[in-house]
């Protein structure tokens, strides 16, 4: 039965003694059909600030006395309800005592397990330690508050049109039985945002407050992975909701740090508004650390990648915040937004070049777990990202904004540093005791309350900062040290308290304030920005960092002009090369030799992945010489993982209209049968990708007289068609695999063919298990015209092979067919995984 909960006055509340709350009956209650959808605009009259004009910061309008405003959380069982924002809502009703609330749950699971599941998670994660201390109430009374709390909020199953009808007629029925009217209605989606559009239309079609009651929609992030899929998002909502309906919700700026930027740097305007530009500031970092890994929730984590997660979004808004102009009025949403949107299309297109990507190492087997796959498989998603920004405005010219953040790192931390220009020398050593600071570093830290308390932090050497009276000067050990430098060089001063940025912003939303919410404009211009850098990142490999503490100095970067480059030496799959200056994926990595060749080496997934950049850059010049890239891949399992990659990092990057599939050699099976070479490349790769039927060229191992008949002729046939397709008959590109044995494509030790050197296509006999079928195979003239060779070589099971292959005095291509592989004037390079090698 759906009952209200409603604040008192102060003396009311002594009246009823027990519970501070009234409490009121209601009925439930059938439809009311007379709430009809509506068309959103902006200055609908249902939402109070709809007009264009500006909206003061304040309140948009007081909450009417004697009204009601009615609660409802979507999604009302999941994580974040159960851990934010149930505690965020008895906030609110707590702080706004001349309020009356109806609080509503609904989610898919059944009405009564629904019913149960609401009373736990009110009963286990309300809690009064996490009232703001603002509310005044003794313990006694938040307790007898929190009991009546939890019988209060109702549930309800949402999950059809028809449910929203019930939900709704009874919002509408309770409020008429106990006569109040409506001042607005909140509901906040706490769902994935592929339900939102569902949601949106349910709420314009039957659950609209009546008259001129507010409606606002909360909604979380991801707004979207990409500019259009934002844009579209965001267009699907407008059919339903109004632009000053919808409150995107980004927690980071409910953090008291953050909110603090703004404010301090217009207070401080007199101080460092003169100094707050390229000709004084070095650069800029904003860097979220995080020590917690993605375990538990990989299955939404994968699909973004910390880019999307936190780095769009929550640390975009704080660069907003630190270089946007300040706003002419500070309580003005529209020069706020103006403010802020000039800022982020001033920010320069980033490339490739700009940005670093990691991933910890054990990713990869958490995700296996979590999503259910296999050894073969593996995610490229980074956890990991160092960005570099450049604004261009003539405040900023030239001035490094460093973004970074990352999972499972050395520890939780989240700030700001404005790092100043200094010219200052000191020829005798400064006596700091003595306050003389001048050749210290001069900077300014904002402590943004992620991982620590919020703390703005600055550098004796610039003027003393004012601060909002509520903050204070925290009592640090003075063997502290802030970011490296001791703690004596600081200006130091702490919030005074530190409040839960869900209800900070579910009070702002209550207020109508929306300067604190996303606007779509802002969301728009936020992902122009990442957009692109995220495009040209999707194929580059994430560096494997080993997570923790001992990820030590793995991660360390260097600005290098307007690049971004990994100091780690040692690494093989991170380092921006000049590659990219072409639009091409970097081909990172230092080689080392291997048999005086190029030696590419990592886990699996990292020489893989080395592998099908080599590939992705051979197409340039093969397509910009001839118009097209004639590939030719092996069979066997090791090659499995590169067709996997292919088809999963590069399956919209690789120029496939352009790539011609070729195979190193086939078995005497059918084409469909599990034996066959083709089989694998066609199940594994070629049934995925856009490429034309023409440019597949299985082994003719099937022709009118059966399999691998003499009488057929197909190595003769497969030769034609090599000549007649590939200029020069030079394949721009061979995969080899290698047999423990030695061998390559089907060129097995001690046979005859082995010492043919005209023929491009042969049959093969002997293969070294008297059961296995004949083959068909190129030949060693083929492979070694080809413009680039690349033998792989993975897993432990190759170590024996690889052992005798390090033996570089041994050259018996009798025995070790692989040795019989020499470009002509190619390029031959080794792909070797740990496993392999170590
Ligand atoms: O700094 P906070 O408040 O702990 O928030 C960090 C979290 O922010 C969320 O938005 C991200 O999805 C998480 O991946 C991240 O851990």
């Amino acid at each position: 039965m759906p009952l209200f909960i409603r604040h008192l006055p102060k003396d009311d509340t002594k009246r009823l003694n027990f519970t501070g709350f009234v409490m009121v009956a209601a009925v439930s209650f059938c439809i009311v059909s007379s709430l009809q959808p509506r068309q959103a605009t902006a200055s609908s009259p249902d939402a109070p600030g709809g007009s264009s004009a500006p909206v003061p910061l304040e309140a948009e309008e007081e909450p009417t006395r004697g009204s009601v405003v009615n609660i409802i959380v979507i999604g009302g069982t999941g994580d974040l309800s159960t851990r934010y924002l149930w505690q965020g809502f008895f906030n609110l009703i707590n702080e706004e005592k001349n309020q009356a609330f109806h609080l509503y749950a609904g989610s898919r699971m059944l009405q009564e397990d629904g019913e149960k599941e609401m009373k736990l998670i009110l009963e286990r994660n309300v809690s009064c330690s996490k009232v703001p201390a603002s509310v005044a109430m003794t313990p006694e009374e938040c307790e007898r508050a929190k009991e009546v709390y939890k019988e209060k909020v109702t549930y309800h199953m949402l999950k059809k049109p028809e449910d929203y009808v019930v939900l709704c007629s009874n919002i509408q029925h309770t409020m008429r039985s106990v006569g109040l009217k409506e001042a607005g209605r909140i509901f906040y989606f706490s769902v994935p945002a592929f339900a939102y559009e569902g949601i949106a239309e349910n709420i314009n079609k039957v659950c609209r407050p009546a008259g001129d009651a507010w409606l606002r929609a909360v909604l979380e992030k991801p707004f979207g992975h990409d500019t259009a899929s934002a844009k579209k998002l965001s267009s699907a909502l407008k059919e339903h909701l109004a632009e000053n309906e919808i409150y995107r919700i980004d927690h980071y700026l409910g953090k008291t740090g953050v909110q603090s930027i703004l404010p301090f740097r217009a207070l401080n305007e007199k101080n460092y508004g003169g100094i707050w530009n390229s000709e004084n500031i070095e650069r800029v970092e904003i860097v979220m650390k995080e020590s917690l890994d993605s375990k538990g929730r990989i299955y939404f984590y994968d699909k973004y990648g910390v880019m999307r997660d936190v780095m769009q979004n929550h640390l975009t808004e704080i660069m907003a915040l630190v270089a946007m102009e300040i706003p002419s009025n500070l309580s003005s949403i529209h020069d706020y937004q103006r403010e802020k949107l000039a800022l982020l299309s001033q920010v320069d297109h980033v490339t490739a070049e700009q940005a670093a990507i990691g991933q910890y190492e054990s990713y990869v087997d958490e995700w296996r777990e979590e999503m259910d796959k296999g050894e073969d498989d593996t995610s490229s998603v980074p956890t990991f990202a160092g960005v570099l920004f450049f604004v261009s405005s003539p405040r900023w010219k030239d001035v490094p904004f460093l973004m970074l953040s990352g999972k499972k790192l050395d520890e939780k931390q989240t700030y700001v540093r404005i790092v100043f220009k200094n010219s200052h020398f000191c020829t005798v050593t400064p006596n700091y005791a003595e306050g003389d600071h001048a050749c210290r570093q001069k900077q300014i830290i904002f402590f943004i309350g992620s991982g620590n308390h919020p703390t703005i932090a600055v550098s004796r050497a610039l003027r003393k900062p004012q601060v909002p009276k509520s903050w204070s000067i925290p009592d640090l050990d003075p063997d502290t040290n802030i970011l490296g430098s001791p703690v004596k060089d600081f200006y130091a001063y702490s919030a005074g308290v530190e409040l839960d940025a869900y209800s900070v912003l579910i009070k702002e939303c209550y207020h109508g304030n929306r300067d604190k919410f996303i606007g779509s404009s802002e969301l728009v211009a936020s992902w122009d920005i990442w957009t692109p850098l995220l495009r040209a990142l999707e194929d580059v490999p994430p560096m494997r960092y080993p997570g923790g503490k001992e990820t030590g100095r793995w991660l360390d970067m260097e600005i290098q002009g307007r690049r971004l480059r990994s100091c780690h030496k040692n690494d093989r799959t991170w380092n921006i090369e000049d590659s990219n200056r072409f639009g091409m994926p970097s081909i990172s990595g230092i080689p080392d030799t291997f048999r005086s060749n190029n030696l590419y080496t990592g886990s699996k997934e990292d020489t893989v992945s080395l592998l099908a950049k080599h590939l992705l850059v051979a197409t340039q010049s093969a397509i910009s010489s001839h118009g097209a890239f004639h590939v030719a891949f092996p069979g066997g399992n090791t090659p499995e993982m590169l067709f996997l990659h292919l088809f999963l990092r590069m399956r919209h990057t690789f120029p496939w209209r352009e790539t011609h599939v070729w195979l190193t050699d086939e078995r005497c099976v059918p084409l469909d049968s599990e034996l066959s070479n083709f089989n694998v490349i066609y199940s594994k790769l070629l049934r995925y990708i856009p490429i034309p039927y023409t440019n597949i060229h299985p082994m003719p191992v099937q022709l009118a007289h059966g399999l691998c008949n003499l009488k057929d002729g197909g190595p003769e046939l497969y030769s034609a068609e090599i000549k007649r397709l590939i200029p020069d008959q030079r394949f721009d590109f061979v995969v080899l695999g290698v047999g423990e044995d030695g061998h390559v494509a089907s060129l097995f030790p001690h046979h005859e063919i082995l010492v043919d050197k005209t023929n491009f296509v042969l049959f093969s006999d002997g293969a070294v298990q008297s059961s296995s079928p004949r083959r068909m195979t190129l030949g060693y003239s083929t492979i070694n015209n080809s413009r680039n060779v690349a033998i792989l070589i993975t897993g432990e099971r190759k170590r024996f092979l690889v052992e005798k292959l390090k033996q570089t005095h041994f050259k018996n291509a009798t025995e070790f067919p692989v040795l019989g592989v020499a470009p002509n004037n190619g390029t031959l390079s080794w792909f070797i995984d740990h496993d392999a090698l170590v």
